[in-house]
């Protein structure tokens, strides 16, 4: 209202100014109150200057005319009484009824005021009786939100606590962050380092890179000619397989001919012999002979000396016999003179006649001799020279016959060498399932004596390869890749799959299993007898090997880790023989003499579910194999009193990491000792045992049906079968080497069962299956692709 007095009056005086003051007193919404009421508000100066006029002062005063007043305004009223002139009456009372009524004016504005203030305490009473009430329902809602805060509070306290444990350790984080944050800084320059160096030879691998494009497009081109190569190996390798069987038929007679060769050179040399010393002994008569006709020369030679000087003293014999005749002839002449002369010269050229005569004899004796003797010495130099050209006729035989013998000798050599490589050739095309057999020795508790069911062919072809058993009279022979007789020693046993454990290593995935009949010797085979050095079976040996050569590899930069789990499959169920031992222990060290406790059973998940433990020697997995020995289940029948009833596997995956190379390998060494496969009829079992034997033999029936369906090449594998094949599926595939013992037993009585046990294994042996993969890694190369066989 007083804002529409002021725009209706349209001036802004200080009247206005001080009206504001008063609504700034006295507050806006109470004068607005106020001016809601019957009164009309006049302002204290307009009362002023109207107060000259009585009438309207009347007025103002008949119609309760309501003045507000300042603090001042009042102030000013109330000492105006000591300024008033005392000397003009009229005035002085007509100023004292202005004042009067000025002061009436201020005291209805005063009682107005306090009946505005007394509404306004009631009605603030009652506000404050309000506010009050909800200030004490203000108060139990505060207490009970300040419990509520209280307990926020203190769990924000907790927290707080917690979370300055967390900033203590954040800051050391943030510390160690900071560190490192530094040190990565440090390794970040390095790496900007080496990032540009390797910038550089990228743009070189980039030069290189185009180069080798160019390069793998010639390879393409390779790679088909090789693809056409490959194609012509294998038509040659068929060509090569029936080559060999060509050359194992022309290896047969070979052998025969040498056979016969052989004889007939031993049937030469004796003949040789006593031509030698046929010719020895001539020699010596030779050399008698020669004596002899030496003596005989000389003797010719004296006879000669003998016969000229004979023949000389014939002639002057007979030339004196000549002079004699004529002498006579002059003494005929000279006749008479002297009878005696005559006579005595008569007698004298008789005597010498006859001596001529018997010279003459003796000459022709000695002619004779002489002829003889040269018939003799002609004779002897026949005979010599016979005996020397058979002596060099048989020297030449001899010598053909060598030389014959030396080139079959070289034939046979390179037909085994041919045969040897065409073998390999066969086994590598073959894949990676092969079978071993091994004989044990007759023990003395085996009940036919001495004689053995088994013998073992000697002949090149199957040497060392071939075994023959004789069942009811009958005699079968089996040929395996190798067969161990009765005397191999356990040594000489693991020499041969030495490599193959070596394979491992090198990331192969390898299973080596025992099968056999009860008490042939697998466990023998496999475990032997860890205490005995001699006696150890293929388990320790292989890793023994395997820490070994682990070790040396160092030295190249080969980090191995190994892990080993075991468990075994005892009627269709898998039991972790390492949880077991951790259950009574979680240290296999502290096993030693824990008893095994009921073992959780295991579904398969291809062994991610089962135990493994790192091992990091020998004598750690020794003491897991001791504890697993007895945590197996052992039955009884009547084959074998300690007889294994379940299949033990021991399992080692191999971890190997080059620091320098960078390349990985990831192998697995799965040895297994399968449970007895002999027939329900010759293990007599019942109740419990029975129901053994009838898993065992489900399970190995189905490792049959496995192996079978594999080297067919059928769709559907039935590894599912049985837990043993589930279990031995990624070790039975294409991309691993299997290797197989069949174990036999000698004893008469056991024929039966080893001649199944052969059959088996022969049809095992007659199998292919994929080629063994290596599985390596390596930061440059994914993988690498050497196919090799152990
Ligand atoms: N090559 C061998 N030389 C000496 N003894 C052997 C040989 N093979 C096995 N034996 C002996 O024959 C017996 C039976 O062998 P082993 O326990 O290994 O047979 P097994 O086939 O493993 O029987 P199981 O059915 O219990 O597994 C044992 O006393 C063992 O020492």
């Amino acid at each position: 209202m007083a804002s529409r007095n002021h725009s209706t009056s349209k001036k802004v005086g200080p009247e206005e100014a001080s009206l504001d003051k008063r609504r700034r007193i006295l507050g806006a919404d109470k004068m607005d109150r106020q001016q809601g009421g019957s009164r009309v508000r006049t302002p204290f100066s307009v009362v002023t200057n109207t107060a000259a006029t009585s009438d309207t002062a009347n007025a103002a005063e008949g119609a309760a005319v309501v003045v507000d007043f300042t603090k001042d305004e009042v102030e000013a009223l109330l000492n105006e009484k000591k300024k008033g002139n005392t000397y003009d009456n009229k005035k002085k009372i007509e100023q004292m009824m202005d004042l009067i009524k000025r002061l009436k004016l201020c005291v209805r504005w005063f009682k107005r005021i306090e009946e505005g203030y007394m509404q306004e305490k009631e009605k603030l009473q009652s506000e404050l009786e309000t506010a009050e009430k909800k200030c004490t329902d203000t108060g139990t809602e505060m207490k009970s939100k300040i419990e509520e805060l209280e307990e926020t509070v203190s769990d924000l306290r907790k927290t707080i606590s917690s979370l300055e444990e967390r900033i203590v350790k954040e800051e050391s984080d943030k510390l160690e962050a900071i560190n490192s944050y530094g040190k990565e800084k440090e390794a970040r320059t390095e790496a900007e380092k080496v990032r540009d160096e390797k910038s550089a030879e990228l743009e070189k691998v980039r030069d290189e890179k185009s180069v080798a494009v160019k390069k793998a497009i010639s390879n393409e081109d390779l790679y088909k000619r090789s693809q056409e190569y490959n194609m012509s190996l294998q038509q040659y390798n068929s060509r090569l397989q029936s080559d060999l069987e060509t050359v194992n038929e022309a290896h047969k007679r070979l052998e025969t001919e040498k056979a016969t060769i052989v004889e007939s050179l031993s049937n030469v040399r004796g003949h040789n012999k006593a031509l030698q010393d046929q010719l020895v002994s001539l020699k010596v008569s030779q050399d008698e002979a020669i004596k002899q006709k030496e003596i005989l020369a000389n003797e010719l030679k004296c006879l000669r000396e003998e016969l000229k000087q004979i023949r000389d003293d014939r002639d002057c014999q007979l030339g004196q016999v000549h002079a004699l005749t004529g002498e006579i002839a002059k003494y005929k002449e000279y006749t008479g003179k002297t009878c005696t002369q005559l006579d005595t010269l008569m007698i004298k050229t008789n005597a010498l006649e006859e001596t001529c005569s018997s010279q003459k004899e003796q000459i022709h004796i000695l002619q004779q001799q002489l002829f003889a003797e040269k018939e003799k010495f002609k004779n002897a130099d026949l005979s010599s020279l016979e005996t020397r050209t058979m002596f060099e006729e048989q020297k030449r035989i001899i010598r053909e016959l060598q030389d014959r013998l030396a080139d079959i000798e070289f034939q046979v050599m390179e037909g085994e060498m041919l045969r040897k490589k065409l073998h390999n050739t066969i086994l590598e095309l073959k894949g990676n399932i092969r079978v071993f057999c091994r004989v044990r020795p007759l023990l003395p508790e085996d009940s036919t004596g001495t004689d053995m069911a088994v013998s073992f062919p000697t002949s090149t072809e199957v040497l060392d390869r071939g075994i023959d058993l004789v069942q009811s009279g009958q005699k079968y022979n089996f040929t395996f890749d190798k067969v161990f007789n009765h005397e191999a020693s356990q040594q000489e046993v693991f020499i041969e799959i030495s490599q193959l454990v070596q394979s491992a290593l090198d990331g192969f995935k390898v299973c080596i299993f025992a099968y056999g009949q009860t008490g042939s010797g697998k466990t023998y085979t496999m475990m032997g007898k860890p205490d005995a050095p001699d006696l150890k079976g293929l388990i320790p040996r292989s890793l023994e090997q395997i820490f070994q050569i682990s070790q040396s590899l160092k030295d190249q930069g080969w980090k191995y880790t190994m892990h080993v789990s075991l468990y075994e499959i005892y009627n269709e169920t898998i039991r972790d023989l390492l949880s077991l031992n951790r259950s009574s222990g979680n240290d296999h060290t502290r096993m030693e003499n824990s008893a095994p406790t009921p073992s959780k059973q295991h579904t398969i998940k291809h062994e991610s579910d089962l135990a493994t433990l790192e091992v990091c020697s020998v004598d750690e997995i020794s003491s897991l194999l001791q504890q697993a020995a007895q945590s197996r289940s052992v039955g009884r029948t009547q084959m074998n009193e300690q007889s294994s009833r379940s299949h033990f596997v021991f399992k080692l995956r191999i971890s190997g990491r080059n620091e320098r190379t960078e390349k990985q390998v990831q192998g697995v060494l799965n040895l297994i000792d399968l449970a007895g496969s002999e027939r329900l009829s010759r293990s007599g079992a019942t109740g419990d045992r029975l129901k053994e034997t009838q898993a065992i033999n489900k399970s190995l029936s189905s490792l049959s049906d496995v192996i079978f369906a594999l080297a067919k090449k059928e769709e559907h594998v039935p590894f599912r079968n049985s837990k043993l094949t589930h279990f031995l599926q990624p070790y039975l595939g294409g991309d691993s080497k299997t290797l197989m013992f069949v174990n036999v037993s000698p004893d008469q009585s056991s024929a039966g069962e080893s001649l199944c046990s052969l059959r088996f294994a022969a049809r095992v042996n007659a199998c292919e299956i994929g080629i063994p993969r290596r599985q390596t890694q390596t930061s440059t190369r994914s993988s690498e692709s050497r196919l090799s066989y152990g």
